[in-house]
């Protein structure tokens, strides 16, 4: 690019104070600044100096300058050495002169009216690389002399001494000099010739075109570039500098000035200068700044694309940032963003507003502030955030809004019957319940809580309890729960924070008076560091506190009184002793055959029927099928197991049926014969009914041999789903549909040998049936211990040493001549061994095993007996009566002996449980002994 001042040594210099601040002229600085290392004030003394010379030159002469003595006698000049670029004869160069002797021979020569100087290109030294102004500088200062005039090129440049100013020297070019010979070393003065430019023919057409071709590119590049238009103008002081202006100037040019005119402009380096100005052939001269122009031309280019793309990537951020601001403004203006605001408290509101009355005034109070305050906040804020979704469910809430409670006693017995078979005694219990509730008007201030194994039925009575009083049904489960936010919620600071389970239960049912069944609360989780999970149940389900209930995300009291609580646990032993003191416990002890028999009959196959689309004359289950699946597959208290198993039946079934549709759906070719085969032999197995075996399988054969159109498949598929076959399960084919059985009898003894009572126990899923068995292991003198086995708990083991002890005592009142236990070591056992077993209620059961093996005589058939002895022989009451009879009758047991103490609870137990037993009540051992032994055989 341009790095030099044009001057105007072919006509008068006006360097103004508008064109120094010209912002070409401020650009040209900045590359003046960058090429020579001057600085601003070298520039603007240098500008000045010149243009005060300038102008006495203008007055004193039309010439460009002063030629006093005539330029042609000057042959004898101080050599200036040019640290960075010749000087083109028609412009102007300030430098630096540090040699104080340099300076005062130029002001002398200055005064001698022979303002001349020679300016030579210094020339690079080999022998450094650097290229830095400042070194250059300290190099100039130390050559002097036959140094310096090998450091300096041959040919330079006849310079005008303009002004001198302290050190700065401006000089102004005129012609071509070459050094002939030294004359004195300090300050070095050489001996120069004058150099003309060789002979050229002006009317030549290479030289004519070369020179038009210089012309016509620098003219294209002066009407696209302005920088270069000023160029010329303080080359040719046109001022304003217009265009056309600009051009004629450059016309005015002859062949060489032309040529220096382009190379002085463009951008070249000193080589290249240097080189054009060497060159005295003005052809060549001519070519070679036109190569120069050229090239200045390309960059050029380059340099508008680059400021192009530059100047629209600005453009284009520039506007992005106009449009986001104006968007903003809009909006603003628009009020979109008070907009979407005002829209949810608009929601909140409408949904406040009708129930306001009824809301409680301390929530109103916090819904209005919390109104307000979302207001204010920033739309993007996490307060809004926050604030909002409080509001969301402070305002979602059923304040006020109860669902009818239907208090209609039939009705509900109704709904009871219809879900459940039996359970008599509970459904009397909550028929009790609903009748309380209709004479007070409500049924608050009651937890249920429903006791028993699993798969009774807790759960789904406590939904038909919902059914039946109209009311909504929640179902959550506590089992596990240790952390407290669970049931009473985050705080809102939280991220994240929720309500607890209590108000989403609210907000999911939307009534204010739902059952909400608690499930597993025996399970509940310990108190650990997120606080006592029993201490908020209580908290919740307390009807004196549940009034107030003070959830931490919500904030605010919640009134629960309403709701009806029941809870179901397996053990009520676990349940945290404040929350079982205020439950109505209601124990579901588990089912008997016959009662199995019937809900499987008429609820469980029902169901699985309707969950895989089999209609009822599909299939037939056998009694005896039922009971061989109650008793060899599915023994447990309740039903759950039993109810998985019709299910896997019924499904099985399904696909049986589907597999049959499809085959029959098939038939493109009549080759798929075996699929109708397959199931014409599935219709004589497992199906059988007199309809379709007569009927069915033969229409079915008729319409795939003959089955060609789609229209008849269909109607064929559907004469598949109606022409029924019917599915019988029975005891023989059972084992195809759940597998093997997983139950042998829980008798082991047909008829129990000497030493081996059965005894009766409860556990958490129901009752079982238990053998006693003892053994002498040695006889003789000094013996008499007892050895114990079967994974008993210390109750149990201090009950066989009290069992041995009575026994003992008993033996010798009845047959003191006995002398077994005194001379023998036993050895007591109850199977199965790797189930841990634990509690007193076998005492009767080891004392009677003990005196039958000491006897040698086996207990009667048939018997079982339960009840913890004292060492006196007092039979004392044990629990889980219904149970134990449940489970004696599952073992075909025919006489039960319980102790005195549990009369009443067997007395509660249903007709049929007690059906076909012999039960004995003993308060005595004695009495034990009597029924357990004095019988004939
Ligand atoms: N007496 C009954 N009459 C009809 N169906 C019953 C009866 N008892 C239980 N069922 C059925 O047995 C299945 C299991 O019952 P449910 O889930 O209520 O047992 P649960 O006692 O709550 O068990 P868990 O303690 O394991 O939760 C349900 O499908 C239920 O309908």
């Amino acid at each position: 690019m341009l790095k030099l001042f044009a001057s105007t040594a072919y006509g008068s210099h006006h360097l103004t104070p508008a064109i120094r601040s010209n912002p070409v002229n401020s650009l040209l600085f900045k590359s003046l600044t960058q090429l020579t290392g001057w600085n601003r004030s070298t520039y603007e003394l240098g500008l000045r100096a010149f243009s005060s010379e300038s102008d006495s030159d203008t007055k004193s002469s039309a010439a460009i300058v002063s030629t006093k003595p005539c330029l042609d006698d000057c042959l004898t000049v101080i050599a200036l050495p040019l640290p960075h670029k010749p000087l083109i004869p028609g412009f102007y160069m300030p430098i630096y002169v540090k040699d104080p002797e340099v300076l005062a021979a130029l002001q002398e020569s200055r005064r001698q009216q022979s303002p001349y100087a020679g300016a030579f290109l210094l020339k690079d030294d080999a022998s450094s690389d650097s290229s830095s102004s400042s070194e250059t500088e300290n190099i100039l200062e130390k050559l002097k002399g036959k140094e310096l005039l090998n450091r300096i090129h041959e040919v330079g440049t006849l310079a005008q001494i303009s002004s001198i100013k302290g050190e700065q020297v401006i000089l102004i070019g005129h012609r071509r000099l070459r050094i002939t010979e030294m004359v004195t070393e300090d300050p070095l003065t050489v001996k120069v010739d004058h150099l003309k430019e060789k002979p050229y023919d002006k009317d030549d057409d290479v030289i004519k075109a070369t020179y038009f071709e210089v012309m016509s590119t620098l003219r294209d590049v002066l009407s696209t570039t302005s920088l270069w238009r000023d160029q010329v103008r303080t080359y040719t002081k046109a001022c304003p500098p217009r265009l056309w202006h600009c051009l004629r100037h450059i016309g005015d040019f002859n062949y060489q000035k032309l040529a220096d005119f382009g190379a002085g402009i463009s951008g070249a380096n000193k080589h290249q200068n240097q080189g054009v100005l060497e060159e005295l052939d003005v052809h060549k001269r001519l070519e070679l700044t036109l190569e120069l122009v050229k090239k200045e031309v390309e960059i050029n280019k380059i340099q508008e694309s680059i400021a192009k793309t530059v100047e629209e990537k600005f453009r284009g951020e520039r506007h992005r940032i106009l449009l986001k601001e104006q968007l903003k403004a809009i909006k603003t203006e628009l009020g979109v963003e008070t907009d979407a605001k005002s829209a949810l408290s608009e929601k909140f509101r409408g949904r406040i507003d009708p129930i306001k009355d009824k809301i409680p005034e301390h929530v109103l109070k916090v819904i209005e502030e919390e109104l307000k305050k979302m207001q204010l906040l920033e739309a993007s804020s996490s307060e809004y955030y926050v604030t909002s979704n409080y509001l969301d469910w402070l305002t979602v809430l059923p304040w006020g809004n109860s669902s009818d409670e239907n208090f209609d006693v039939s009705r509900a017995e109704k709904i009871l019957d219809e879900d459940h078979y039996g359970l008599s005694d509970v459904k009397e219990r909550i028929l009790e319940f609903i009748a309380v509730g209709r004479l007070r008007g409500t049924s608050q201030g009651k937890i249920i809580c429903l006791s028993g194994p699993p798969g009774v039925g807790k759960t789904s009575i406590g939904r038909s309890i919902a059914r039946a009083l109209d009311r909504k049904f929640f179902r959550f489960s506590v089992g596990g729960l240790s952390d407290v936010a669970e049931i009473k919620g985050h705080r809102r600071t939280y991220i994240g924070a929720m309500p607890g389970k209590m108000v989403q239960c609210l907000k999911s049912v939307g009534t204010e008076n739902p059952l909400v069944l608690i499930d597993e609360i025996d399970k509940l989780g310990v108190r650990c560091h997120n606080g006592d999970p029993a201490s908020a149940m209580l908290e919740l389900l307390d009807p004196e506190q549940n009034a107030n209930f003070l959830d931490h995300y919500l904030d605010v009291t919640i009134d629960l009184s309403k709701v009806l609580f029941v809870c179901t646990a397996n053990v009520i032993d676990t349940i945290p002793g404040p929350l079982l003191d205020r439950m109505e416990v209601i124990s579901l002890a588990g089912y008997i055959t016959e009662e199995k028999v019937q809900i499987a009959r008429d609820y469980l196959e029902k169901t699985a029927q309707r969950d895989c689309g089999i209609n009822p004359e599909q299939v037939d289950v056998s009694d005896a099928a039922l009971l061989f699946l109650i008793e060899k597959y599915c023994r447990e208290a309740g039903v759950r197991n039993l109810q998985k198993h019709i299910e896997k039946i019924f499904r099985k079934i399904a696909l049986k049926l589907v597999r049959k549709g499809a085959s029959l759906e098939v038939p493109e070719n009549s080759d798929d014969v075996t699929d109708a085969e397959d199931s014409k032999s599935l219709a004589k197995t497992d199906l059988e009914s007199p309809e379709t075996s007569a009927e069915g399988p033969t229409v079915l054969t008729d319409e795939l041999a003959t089955g060609d159109s789609t229209e008849r498949k269909t109607e064929q598929s559907l004469v598949v789903a109606e022409t029924v076959e019917k599915f019988m399960i029975d005891e023989s084919n059972l084992a195809d549909y759940v597998g093997k059985p997983v139950f042998h009898a829980e008798k082991i003894y047909e008829q129990t040998p000497v030493g081996v009572v059965m005894g009766l126990a409860w556990t958490s899923m129901g009752g079982s049936t238990l053998y006693i068995e003892t053994t002498s292991v040695e006889e003789g003198e000094g013996k008499g211990g007892l050895h114990i086995t079967g994974r008993l708990g210390v109750v149990m083991k201090e009950s066989a040493e009290i069992a041995h002890t009575v026994a003992r005592r008993i033996m010798l009142e009845k047959e003191a001549e006995n002398q077994f236990f005194a001379k023998s070591k036993l050895h007591l056992h109850v199977p199965a061994g790797a189930t841990p077993k634990d509690g007193p209620s076998a005492g009767s059961t080891m004392i009677t095993s003990l005196l039958s093996l000491a006897m040698k005589k086996p207990v009667r058939k048939d018997l079982a007996m339960t009840g913890e002895v004292t060492l006196t022989g007092r039979i004392l009451a044990v629990g889980g009566v219904k149970e134990k009879t449940i489970a004696a009758k599952r073992s075909g047991v025919k006489v039960i002996i319980f102790p005195e103490a549990n009369r009443r609870d067997y007395d509660e137990l249903a007709e049929n449980v007690k059906e076909r037993l012999d039960v004995h009540f003993v308060d005595e051992y004695d009495q034990i002994f009597e029924l357990a032994f004095g019988y004939d055989h």
